[in-house]
């Protein structure tokens, strides 16, 4: 499939991450663009992957086929009433952003658009990504293809059939990165407190996560309750651990957490 012109209005963590995954795969530099209003960010880009940078969202997205749209929620308004000048009518407009509903964008970009939501995770910056997509109801299969092809450059994607299940993806791969990071942070603070030093106590704790997330990725046909009970011997070190964590509710944490999380891609639907 031919390459689309993309560029990335926001040239933050999620754009360098999904720049990463495209360059890493192949994708044509030149055909790349970011715009940013400060500079490092854009200068980094240019010289890591080559792409093409500005500080004029307008140019870019006068220049390509697809425009993505990544800034931070709250400026979202503001940045697309600056591109409703543009004739969207030939463009694919693709979000990452948290929260904001498909309709909105029309709204700010004063236009019947093509639009595709997404909802990626920062591991895609090193092609382990997971990208929730929806598409509106007048979207080609041209424009999903060559969405998922950005998308997968840096992972696995999955599209659902219904918008509000993206916060779904959110509460499981958006935002999840940041909580196995703490929980590994957890550890390493403990190990820190225990006697190791820091670097001795990550190569621990990132080594055994790596291995765990490999044996359930490589064990489809096993429980996870079946990849636990493995670790965990009658009377041993791991029940007294797991222990800790099921009285502790563990399970009731995690569900909370992944509940306020969803419920605050709803508030943030509400108010950007
Ligand atoms: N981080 C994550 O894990 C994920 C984030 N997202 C979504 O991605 C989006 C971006 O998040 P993230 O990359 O983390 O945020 P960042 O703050 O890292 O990036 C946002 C970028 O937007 C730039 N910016 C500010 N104003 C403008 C403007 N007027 N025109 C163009 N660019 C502008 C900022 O520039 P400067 O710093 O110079 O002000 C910054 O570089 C958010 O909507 C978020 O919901 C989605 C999935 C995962
Ligand atoms: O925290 C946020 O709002 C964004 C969306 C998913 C990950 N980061």
């Amino acid at each position: 499939m031919t390459q689309a012109s993309v560029c990335f209005i926001g040239a933050g963590n999620m754009s360098r991450s999904i720049i990463s995954g495209m360059v890493n795969n192949g994708y044509d530099p030149k055909l790349i663009y970011a715009s940013n209003p400060s500079q490092p960010k854009l200068d980094a880009l240019q010289a890591d992957f080559g792409i093409n940078t500005s500080n004029d969202n307008l140019a870019v997205a006068k220049q390509c086929d697809v425009i993505v749209f990544s800034v931070k929620p709250q400026l979202m308004e503001q940045v697309c009433n600056h591109l409703a000048q543009l004739d969207l009518s030939n463009k694919l407009v693709v979000t990452i952003a948290a929260g904001i509903p498909a309709k909105r964008y029309q709204d700010y970009l004063k236009q019947p658009i093509k639009l595709i939501r997404t909802m990626p995770n920062t591991p895609t910056q090193i092609g382990y990504g997971m990208t929730g997509l929806h598409a509106q109801d007048n979207i080609s299969d041209e424009h999903k293809q060559i969405c998922e092809l950005l998308m997968q450059s840096g992972g696995k994607v999955v599209w659902v059939e219904q918008e509000d299940e993206l916060d779904q993806v959110i509460a499981l791969a958006g935002s999840s990165p940041a909580y196995f990071f703490l929980f590994i942070e957890s550890m390493i603070e403990t190990g820190i407190k225990m006697g190791m030093s820091e670097q001795q106590a990550r190569e621990l704790a990132q080594q055994a996560a790596l291995g765990a997330a490999k044996m359930v990725i490589q064990n489809p046909e096993q429980s996870l309750a079946t990849l636990r009970n493995n670790v965990t011997s009658k009377g041993g070190t791991t029940a007294q651990a797991v222990n800790t964590f099921e009285q502790g509710d563990l399970r009731g944490l995690v569900d909370k957490a992944m509940h306020n999380c969803v419920a605050r891609a709803k508030e943030m639907a509400q108010t950007f």
